[in-house]
C-alpha cells in the first residue's frame, strides 16, 4: 500500500473514539495534543482516560456503540476488542477512519511520532511492522533531544527576522539554509542551545550588514 503522508489540522474538529482500553488511551492522547474535539464511546474507561475525562479533555458516552454515533465526525478511531463493532464503525464513518488492528478497514493509519516542539517526525512502515516504527522512534528520540524544541522555536523567530533584515532573496536563502547546517546541529548537540543561538545571531548580523 502506498499511503499518502500528511499532517492534519484537527483543531476543534469532531473526533470520535470507540473503545476505552489501552489502545484507545494511546490514540486519545495523540488527539488531545492536536486540539481535537473528542467524544469517546465505551462502557468502560482506563484510569488515564478517566483522568482526561475529569480534566475536561474528552466527552464520554458510557455505553456500547450505536449506529448514528458518528454523525458530523471528521475523524473516527475504532479501538474496541470486538471485531464486529470495529467493522461496523469503519462502515458507518463519514470521513477519516482508523481501525486499530485491521489496516484493510482503515483509510488512514497512525504513525509513530517524535515531537520536539515545532519539530514533528512521523514514522510508518505502511503497516509492515508497528514494532519496527516504535524502535525507529526510540532511536530518533536519542538523536533529536529536547534541545531541538527550543532551537526550533528560536529558528522560527530568527527566520521571520531574516525576512526583513536580509532583503536580497539569494543571500537570504543562504542564511536560511544555514539554520540547519551540519555544523549548527553539531554545536546544538555538543554545546547546547545558548551556543547555537549565538552562532546564528552573529551570522544574521553578518548577513544583514552585507559582510
Ligand atoms: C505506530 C503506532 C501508532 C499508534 O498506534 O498510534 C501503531 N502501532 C503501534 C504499536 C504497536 N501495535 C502493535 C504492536 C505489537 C507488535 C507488532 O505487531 O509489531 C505494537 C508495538 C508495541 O506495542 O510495542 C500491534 C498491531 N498493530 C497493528 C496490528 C494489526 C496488523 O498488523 O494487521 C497489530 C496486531 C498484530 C497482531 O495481530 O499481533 C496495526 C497498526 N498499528 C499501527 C500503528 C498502524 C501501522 C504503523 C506502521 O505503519 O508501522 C496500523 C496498521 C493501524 C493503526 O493502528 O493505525 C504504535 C507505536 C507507538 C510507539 O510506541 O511509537
Ligand atoms: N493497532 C495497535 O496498535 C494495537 C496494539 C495492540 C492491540 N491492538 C488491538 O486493539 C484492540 C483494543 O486493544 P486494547 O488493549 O485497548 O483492548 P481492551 O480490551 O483494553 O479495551 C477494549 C475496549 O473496548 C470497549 N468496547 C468493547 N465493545 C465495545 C462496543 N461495542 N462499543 C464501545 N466500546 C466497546 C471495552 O469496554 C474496552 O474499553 C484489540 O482488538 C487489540 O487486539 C491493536
Amino acid at each position: 500500500m502506498n499511503y499518502y503522508p500528511a499532517f492534519l489540522n484537527l483543531t476543534d474538529r469532531k473526533a470520535v473514539v470507540v473503545g476505552g482500553g489501552k489502545v484507545a488511551q494511546r490514540k486519545v492522547s495523540a488527539l488531545i495534543s492536536s486540539g481535537a474535539d473528542i467524544t469517546l464511546i465505551s462502557p468502560s474507561l482506563t484510569k488515564e482516560l478517566r483522568k482526561s475525562l475529569t480534566a475536561g479533555m474528552i466527552r464520554h458516552i458510557p455505553r456500547q456503540y450505536r449506529t448514528g454515533d458518528l454523525e458530523g465526525a471528521f475523524l473516527v478511531i475504532a479501538a474496541t476488542d470486538s471485531a464486529e463493532t470495529n467493522r461496523r464503525v469503519s462502515k458507518d464513518a463519514p470521513a477519516l477512519v482508523n481501525v486499530v488492528d485491521v489496516p484493510e478497514e482503515c483509510n488512514f493509519i497512525a504513525p509513530s511520532v517524535v515531537k520536539r516542539g515545532h519539530l514533528v517526525i512521523a514514522i510508518s512502515t505502511g503497516g509492515a511492522s508497528p514494532a519496527f516504527s516504535r524502535a525507529i522512534r526510540q532511536e530518533l528520540q536519542l538523536l533529536y533531544g529536547s534541545e531541538f524544541s527550543g532551537y526550533l522555536k528560536f529558528v522560527k523567530e530568527i527566520r521571520r527576522k531574516a525576512m526583513t533584515a536580509v532583503p536580497e532573496k539569494g543571500r537570504r536563502e543562504r542564511f536560511l539554509k544555514g539554520l540547519a547546517s551540519v555544523e549548527i546541529l553539531a554545536t546544538l548537540r555538543a554545546k547546547g542551545i545558548g551556543a547555537a543561538k549565538k552562532v546564528v545571531t552573529d551570522r544574521l548580523k553578518k548577513f544583514s550588514r552585507n559582510l
